[in-house]
């Protein structure tokens, strides 16, 4: 029997009940017991799911309050002495370390102040983990309760047997760091780490668990000689205990690590994504030892497009024939925490569209249709392979997807088209001319506070309770609020604060023709952050101006000069579910396009300074260095380019990374040609910015000086501590003074202090430096 398996589920539930839970806790609205509570009855009931869906093999420890790889660093004791030294409850504990805790002494407790964990992205998707952050004499201690053991023992009580899931150890020491100060390289402390794996493990075994699913994700990597020979003795150790262990790898290919698989024979199983890299089958069969079991992950964990059974079909068939029936698992390619919980909630969605797509919910479906398929033949499951290719022949010729007006203006882009019409210095100087900014200009990065009101209003209009006038009224006001606060603040560029918008993303998606969305196809981005990506289901075009009207009636008020926000192709792209049936170059085209015409609408409404977001840029790099990896940064730059090189030289086009690891891709980031870049740096070192001068980037620069994922308040001191140290690579003309990122998840209290604090800063420094 060919079993079926799933690497791990979404965690938030059908209503993003986890998000409320957690959200309704800090809110100090619900009690910790209440908490933890919600928490089992989301694991029993995804658990369920799986089960009633037919799937074999359903993980556990795949669960988590806020981040899996959290869930590690508090497993293993990686916990700073900053966050230890205030004896929080376990679970406060925790969460001090994904978003920061600033609270005032009460009763006996002490005031606590202490910024989050660094938090970056998980691989090439739009999840964030928490960094590992490790001392040089770093000690490593397992917890008492397990949190892997108690999750398996709670689901075994309820009946159904799980595999948990760990993240392995040459993977959780890679995606770490040393610590601000330390120079600790973490793969040096796998020795010590191990033993607590082993220890584990054998609890594990003792809790009745008889395969253990263990995630090394950076086998996709191209990576150093010292980590892929890490694995060896690692595996040794952790595969001679009596688990079975299942090797789990996923977003990319093997097989430049396949000398890593080869020697890793005595573990139980390997698991390789078959979406993504089919073609790796061949090489990974070929390594396994005799007995080894395949894990083919062909079901996508990535996308919300309906499998094709005959294709994933096809593929487990030619992995039976090589392997046999007993050595061959059918899986998802990933873990599904990267798809909305299910379909079944969206009553908005055309029926014809809404028959293409499959969630997680239905995914846990498709992998036990494909398993039934192979094991007892398609007879067994005649209708859904019917009715499978039905729904693939209707997309394939439906006339959504195909749009002859868009492929004709595609067919006239010219290399022209992606070239300003002056180099920077000639822009820069018309720039200054129509601004007049002084040294050390401070701006935000677009979004202010996303209001309890705003998001009630906005719900109000969906569900017609109030008429689109009111709802323009509203924003409106939300405008003219935001303006008069940054007039007190004393800002130099200002933003008109994106109320109108659910999501920097979401928001275009709905405007433009090509895309579907979705009511409640919720995704987790970050702790209990979740986005609703829309869907390019066919050509992208652009209907209407977007942004204008907003951003015209945001500068028509104000006395300074106001940005234009918009988000660019790539991250439009990335953020979405893309097609999966023309490749992404040709979609971030329509949407540069798009974008050109908005760009060039907004500087014809008379606003002279536009932000075209790129925060997806880095994501979309290929995992792996080469050939694939210039390819898609040509792309990538040329859709940007050519979504703003339409405007005259006065106009001046901004760009904004909220990531701080741009230094392997930084050519591309200099070709953007963007007047001014904001970048994420508040949590890095600031030598990071050294790259720029020694690449001599001669354009403006504003690294972020405080993180905006805490509610944490940094000080002015603080905060021209850290213009300083950037002051050591940027020059002071080119240096502007911004947040890591928007302000959309922040409360109003905290964004004006926050902001007073950083103006000041800034103040500080004009007057130093201004003769
Ligand atoms: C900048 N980032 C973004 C990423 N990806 C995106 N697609 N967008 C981003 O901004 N990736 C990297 C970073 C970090 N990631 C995030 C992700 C998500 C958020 C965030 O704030 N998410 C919100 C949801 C935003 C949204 O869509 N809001 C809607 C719906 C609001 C809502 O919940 N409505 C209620 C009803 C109203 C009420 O009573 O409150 C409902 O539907 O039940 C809207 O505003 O209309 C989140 O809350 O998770 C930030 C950074
Ligand atoms: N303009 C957006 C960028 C986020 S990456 C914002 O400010 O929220
Ligand atoms: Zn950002």
């Amino acid at each position: 029997m060919v079993q079926s398996s799933i690497l791990g589920f979404p965690r938030m539930g059908a209503n993003r009940d986890l998000k409320k839970a957690t959200e309704a806790y800090w809110g100090g609205k619900i009690s910790q017991d209440d908490l933890l509570a919600e928490g089992k009855r989301l694991r029993l009931e995804h658990w369920k799911i799986q089960k009633d869906a037919g799937i074999d093999i359903i993980p556990s420890n795949d669960f988590a309050f806020y981040d899996q790889v959290l869930d590690h660093i508090q497993l293993f004791g990686v916990i700073p002495e900053r966050y230890t030294k205030y004896n929080l409850a376990p679970i406060d504990e925790y969460f001090a370390m994904g978003r920061g805790l600033q609270r005032p002494a009460t009763g006996g407790a002490p005031a606590v102040d202490v910024p989050a964990l660094e938090m970056v992205k998980w691989f090439d998707s739009n999840y964030h983990y928490v960094k590992p952050t490790l001392q040089d004499n770093q000690v490593f201690k397992l917890s008492s309760k397990p949190k892997p053991v108690t999750e398996f023992l709670e689901a075994k009580e309820a009946g159904i047997v799980t595999r948990p899931v760990l993240l392995g150890p040459v993977s959780f020491l890679y995606l770490g760091k040393a610590d601000r100060g330390q120079s600790i390289d973490p793969i040096s402390a796998l020795d010590k780490l191990l033993p607590l794996y082993v220890d584990l493990l054998k609890q594990l075994k003792e809790a009745g668990a008889e395969t253990v699913q263990i995630d090394e994700p950076i086998l996709v990597f191209d990576l150093p000689a010292a980590v892929k020979q890490a694995f060896k003795p690692a595996y040794e150790k952790l595969g001679g205990l009596g688990s079975k262990i299942v090797l789990a790898t996923y977003f990319g290919d093997i097989v430049h690590n396949i000398e890593v698989l080869e020697s890793l024979k005595n573990l139980y199983a390997i698991h390789v994504d078959l979406v993504r890299n089919p073609e790796q089958f061949e090489t990974v069969a070929a390594a396994l030892g005799p007995q080894q079991i395949l894990s083919a992950g062909v079901v996508n964990g990535r996308n919300i497009w309906k499998t094709n059974f005959k294709h994933a079909i096809e593929i487990v068939e030619t992995a039976i024939q090589k392997l046999g029936k007993d050595r061959v698992i059918v899986a998802s390619s990933s873990s599904l925490l990267h798809t909305p919980h299910t379909l079944a909630s969206e009553k908005k969605l055309s029926p014809e569209i809404a028959d293409w797509f499959s969630f997680a919910c239905e995914k846990a479906k498709e992998i036990a249709t494909i398993a039934k398929a192979v094991t007892d033949g398609p007879a067994s499951v005649r209708e859904a392979l019917e009715a499978n290719a039905k729904s693939m022949q209707s997309r394939a010729s439906s006339s959504i997807t195909n749009d002859p007006a868009v492929k004709d203006r595609q067919s006239k882009v010219t290399e022209q088209m992606h070239n300003r019409k002056s180099p920077f210095p000639a822009r820069i100087s018309q720039q200054q001319q129509r601004l007049n900014l002084p040294l050390f200009p401070t701006t935000t990065i677009g979004s202010f506070p996303q209001t309890k009101e705003i998001r009630v209003q906005r719900n109000k209009l969906t569900k017609n309770e109030i008429s689109a006038e009111q709802y323009e009224k509203f924003i409106e006001q939300e405008i003219q609020a935001n303006v008069k606060i940054q007039d007190e603040l004393d800002l130099d560029v200002y933003v008109h604060g994106e109320p109108e918008r659910n999501d920097m993303v979401q928001y275009f998606g709905e405007r433009l023709k090509g895309y579907a969305f979705t009511t409640n196809g919720w995704v987790q981005s970050y702790g209990s952050r979740c986005v609703r990506p829309p869907i390019v289901v066919g050509d992208i075009s652009r209907p209407l101006p977007m942004t204008v009207k907003e951003s015209k009636y945001a500068a028509s008020i104000s006395k300074k000069p106001m940005k234009g926000m918009l988000t660019g192709p790539i991250t439009c792209l990335r953020w979405s579910f893309p097609r999966d049936d023309v490749h992404q170059s040709v979609q971030a085209q329509q949407l540069a396009l798009a974008l050109r015409d908005e760009v060039v609408d907004l500087e014809k409404a008379g606003v002279y300074v536009i932000q075209v977001d790129e925060p997806a840029l880095r994501e979309g790099l290929p995992l792996r260095t080469g050939k694939e990896r210039t390819d898609y940064l040509k792309w990538a730059v040329d859709s940007f380019r050519l979504s703003t090189a339409g405007v005259e030289d006065g106009t001046q086009i901004h760009s904004h990374f909220c990531y701080s690891e741009f230094q392997d891709f930084f050519y591309a980031i200099a070709a953007l040609d963007a007047d001014v870049l904001s970048i994420e740096n508040s949590k890095s070192d600031a030598k990071l910015l050294k790259v720029f001068v020694d690449e001599a980037y001669p354009r403006h620069i504003g690294p972020g000086v405080y993180d905006i994922h805490s509610p944490r308040v940094p000080s002015q001191k603080e905060i021209e501590d850290r213009i300083a140290e950037m002051l050591q690579y940027l020059k002071p003309e080119q240096l502007w003074i911004d947040p890591d990122c928007g302000l959309k998840t922040r409360q109003w209290t905290e964004t004006k202090a926050a902001l007073v604090n950083m103006v000041n800063a800034a103040k500080t420094f004009r007057a130093k430096y201004t003769k």
